[in-house]
């Protein structure tokens, strides 16, 4: 009986999401996953997805990854604002791992279960073209903000989802690195919550979903009671000015914020470690998490 319950609950759901199209990125905070488990129950969720008409671009992050292998390598890594500097050798460093480690686990692991999964970079079909970021640092209250350069790191100038659009309506499974195509045809290391919320912008998708390691965002950051269900623009903007929001969530928040505006109608920071979390939040009237609502 309680099963059934559980399917008449997700049915309308079911129905409704019948052929619209999800962006959902994972973050490299609920990577390092010795065993697999999560990795295996979001590829589950996406095949299941899929199956029942919804198309889903999967868009992945891996910084851990990529700060382990630059630490195996002697190079220890630093952030500016939350982001890479990125020279030369690092972005070679973050293109192996992004493709060659990270982008192809998760496209061998939606097959393996049955799923058809296609990996790709902003290079594939020039998906996402770049330019070099010029990081503004406040620089304090008496001087004028000044401009850093973390060398290979980028800001996406366009998407050109046709690629996209082939892919999912033939049923495949798009598994996005975050890397940048530059036009001289460079790579350009970008902040994968940025990358999914160009993406999920370009396509006009229905939902942008982050998937990452806490609850969702907390109005006392380190409290899962203070849980925020749903917030507006207005104060997020407002809790990332005093600090309140701080550090990966930034980014994250950005990228629902500028999805938003360019019309998709929901978006949602959820725990990825949750099993099956991504079910719980599109099938269920309970829904987890933050939903940033405009
Ligand atoms: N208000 C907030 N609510 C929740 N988490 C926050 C908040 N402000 C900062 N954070 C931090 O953001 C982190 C998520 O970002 P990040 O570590 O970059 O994740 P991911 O690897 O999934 O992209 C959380 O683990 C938390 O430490
Ligand atoms: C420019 C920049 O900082 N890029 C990120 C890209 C990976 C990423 O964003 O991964 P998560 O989602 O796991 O944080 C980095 O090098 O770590």
């Amino acid at each position: 009986m309680q099963r059934a319950g559980i399917l008449v609950e997700a049915l309308p759901y079911i129905r409704a999401f019948f052929g619209k199209t999800f962006v959902i990125k994972y973050g490299g905070s609920t990577m390092p996953d010795p065993d697999g488990e999560v990795q295996r129950a979001v590829a589950l969720d996406l095949i299941l997805l899929r199956y029942v008409g919804v198309k889903v671009v999967l868009v992945h992050g891996g910084g851990p990854a990529i700060t382990e292998t630059m630490r195996a390598l002697g190079k220890e890594p630093r952030f500016v604002n939350g982001r890479r500097v990125t020279d030369a050798e690092t972005m070679r460093v973050v293109r192996m791992v992004m493709m060659g480690l990270l982008n192809m686990d998760i496209v061998a692991t939606i097959n393996r279960f049955g799923g058809k999964a296609v990996g790709l970079s902003g290079h594939d079909a020039n998906l996402m073209v770049a330019r070099k970021r010029l990081e503004r640092v406040e620089s304090g209250p008496e001087s004028p903000d000044q401009t850093v350069d973390l060398g290979f790191v980028g800001d996406i100038e366009r998407v050109n989802p046709e690629i996209l659009h082939l892919l999912t309506d033939q049923g495949y499974i798009p598994v996005v690195a975050p890397i940048g195509a530059g036009y001289a045809g460079e790579s350009y290391n970008i902040n994968a919550d940025s990358a999914a919320g160009e993406l999920a912008a370009a396509l006009r998708a229905d939902k942008l979903i982050i998937l990452t390691d806490v609850e969702g965002i907390l109005e006392e950051p380190g409290n899962p009671a203070s849980l925020i269900s749903a917030l507006q623009v207005p104060r997020a903007r407002r809790m990332i000015q005093e600090g309140t929001i701080s550090a990966g969530m930034v980014p994250k928040v950005e990228a629902c914020i500028r999805a938003l505006e360019a019309g998709v109608p929901r978006t949602h920071i959820i725990d990825g470690r949750t099993p099956h979390a991504l079910l719980l939040e599109i099938f269920t009237d309970r829904g987890i998490g933050t939903m940033v609502v405009s």
